[in-house]
């Protein structure tokens, strides 16, 4: 699939095929961010190249452009997110979700008329909505998320392969022109995810219970362990076997992306954190009354759901 972006007209001008498998998706693009996910993409388009012809990363950390830099995953590496933009026919946005709307700001005003904004920021309505003041009619915006990811962050931690076989979950908006739309699809394509299409207020419903709150749960436990080995000098998190292990190595995660990915999906979140504390209540009722079978019963959905995940290689 190649898209050609005309400097004279809208969106509408992108042109794709999608059999054209060789031709690079985008000539220049700019990734915003090359940090996990970034530097990931950016790996990706490197060893293919059939993701974009140019690639240039923007970062405002000193360290990680030059960490970019020595890995050699660029083209061009930048400081000035508008600078860039200014040369791309494809802006993606890897930065945490706090930061969205404000590097949106600096970089839609002087990105060329045809040309495609995207970001993969783990909230949708409310990157959405930080970022649609500063929308012109002759950029397309492609809101997306890769379901994909690790407890790591910076350039450094990105590889290649991270998206195959992962999900991509694209929520457009009404205005959305379907060949920015299938531009973008057939980059998470050639990154070897599978796409979905959904609505930003179902998005952040799904994120918030297979991944939000599964975050919020695991940052939870382990401070509660580690009051506990405080409060009582012991060495609980000596004998900390791989049960509580698993926990931590969501826990170990970047704590300004997840500190910005709670407040922006505050209100999906605090919905399926209610649910949840009911749901551990029963559990609760359960365990003190002997209700053996309400146990067994939650116990083997837990089972159940594990090894379907396990089928569709998802675990
Ligand atoms: N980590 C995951 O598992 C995961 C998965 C899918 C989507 N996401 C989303 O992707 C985005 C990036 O996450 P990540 O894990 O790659 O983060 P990261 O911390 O690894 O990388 C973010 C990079 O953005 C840079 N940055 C921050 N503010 C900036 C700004 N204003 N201008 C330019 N650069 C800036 C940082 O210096 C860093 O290099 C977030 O929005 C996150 O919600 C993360
Ligand atoms: O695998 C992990 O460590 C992740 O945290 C990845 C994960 C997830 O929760 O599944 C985290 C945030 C994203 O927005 C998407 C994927």
């Amino acid at each position: 699939m190649s898209s050609t972006v005309s400097d004279a007209s809208g969106p509408d001008a992108v042109t794709a095929s999608a059999h054209e498998a060789a031709t690079p998706v985008f000539d220049t693009l700019v990734v915003i961010g090359p940090g996990l996910i970034g530097s990931s993409v950016l790996r990706r388009a490197q060893q293919k190249g059939t993701l974009a012809r140019q690639l240039i990363a923007v970062d405002v950390s000193p360290e990680a452009r030059a960490r970019v830099e020595e890995l050699g995953i660029a083209d061009r590496v930048m400081a000035d997110a508008a600078e860039a933009a200014a040369l791309a026919d494809c802006v993606m946005l890897c930065v945490p979700v706090g930061a969205m709307g404000p590097v949106a700001e600096k970089v839609l005003p002087v990105m060329r008329p045809g040309s495609i904004l995207t970001e993969v920021g783990s909230t949708k309505v409310s990157v959405i909505e930080a970022i649609s003041p500063f929308l012109r009619p002759d950029v397309a915006y492609v809101p997306a998320h890769p379901m994909a990811g690790t407890e790591y962050s910076g350039p450094d931690a990105g590889f290649a392969t991270l998206f195959e076989d992962r999900w991509c979950l694209l929520t457009p908006l009404d205005g959305t022109p379907p060949e920015a739309l299938n531009a973008v699809r057939t980059l998470w394509e050639r990154c070897g995810a599978r796409l979905r299409e959904m609505t930003p207020a179902h998005h952040d419903r799904v994120c918030a219970i297979v991944s939000h709150l599964p975050h919020l749960l695991a940052f939870t436990i382990c401070g509660t362990a580690d009051d506990l080995a405080d409060e009582t000098r012991s060495e609980v998190l000596d004998f900390a076997a791989s049960g509580f292990r698993d926990f931590t190595r969501i826990a170990a995660s970047d704590p300004v992306m997840w500190r910005d990915v709670f407040l922006s999906n505050r209100e999906a979140l605090l919905e399926m954190l209610a649910r949840f504390m009911e749901d551990a209540q029963a559990m609760a009722r359960a365990i003190r009354w002997g209700d053996e079978d309400y146990i067994v019963d939650r116990i083997q959905r837990g089972r159940a759901i594990r090894k379907s995940l396990i089928e569709n290689r998802q675990a």
